[in-house]
């Protein structure tokens, strides 16, 4: 692994064909876990290689702004996860009638049942008042919190973690849970673990909930017209 603090430039690696389809695979193989984790702890190693994938993220100005907050503790797992039950309450309520049944019966959270929740946080201040790429498009280091979320993600399918992203939760109740400071939000809540069986493709469209579009669907060329 190269120093990060001693860059220069190199020769632009080439990869094999087998390495191009170990990423592929990965990409293609990652899925959101909601209730198929296994009781058993992710290995500190195994841990601190995920984290240090999504740590290698792209960011806004090199400006890192992300935080990934670890949360074991069961008692405060209950608190986000009666959050998260407030939150879907109100969610099915707001749920199309036709759909309202479907959405109901959808497991969409792994809060309790994961041995690792991680809130992935964006420190909005860091980088200071200047940061490069950041003067135009203030959210930039959210999205760029997002990026270290995907790397996150594709690393622990890589690692054979699963991981679930839950975003039915109040932001107010995150920061109250976790004593965010006002400069710091919280951009993704993640449940992680070990998994013995996943979904072959989206457990949503696996059930009825919405089907996977074409590529073909999604290429403009140019213009929106
Ligand atoms: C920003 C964001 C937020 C959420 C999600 C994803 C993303 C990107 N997803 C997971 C989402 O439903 C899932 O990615 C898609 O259904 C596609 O399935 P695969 O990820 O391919 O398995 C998700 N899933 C869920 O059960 N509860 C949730 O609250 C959320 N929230």
């Amino acid at each position: 692994m190269p120093d990060p603090s001693t860059c220069a430039p190199q020769p632009a690696r080439i990869f094999t064909e087998a390495e191009r389809q170990a990423l592929y695979n990965v990409i293609a193989n990652r899925r959101d876990v909601r209730n198929e984790f296994l009781p058993d702890p992710i290995a500190p190693e195994v841990l601190t290689r995920i984290l240090r994938a999504a740590h290698m993220a792209p960011s806004v100005g090199l400006s890192q702004p992300w935080d990934f907050l670890l949360i074991r503790d069961p008692a405060r797992r209950t608190q986000v996860r009666a959050a998260f039950t407030r939150a879907n309450d109100e969610a099915t309520e707001m749920a199309p009638p036709e759909k309202r049944g479907t959405y109901a019966a959808l497991k969409l959270e792994g809060i309790d049942k994961a041995p690792l929740n991680i809130c992935v946080t964006c420190d909005r201040s860091r980088g200071g008042d200047f940061v490069l790429g950041r003067t135009h498009q203030p959210d930039m280091d959210l999205y760029s919190t997002v990026c270290a979320v995907q790397t996150l993600w594709l690393a622990a399918r890589a690692e054979g973690i699963g991981m679930g992203w839950v975003s039915i939760l109040r932001e107010e109740d995150l920061r109250e849970i976790l004593l965010l400071p006002a400069h710091v939000t919280p951009v993704a809540y993640l449940c992680l673990g070990h998994v013995k069986d996943l979904f072959d493709g989206p457990e949503l469209a696996h059930r009825g909930w919405a089907s996977r579009t074409s590529l073909e669907d999604h290429i403009r060329e140019e213009t929106w017209d």
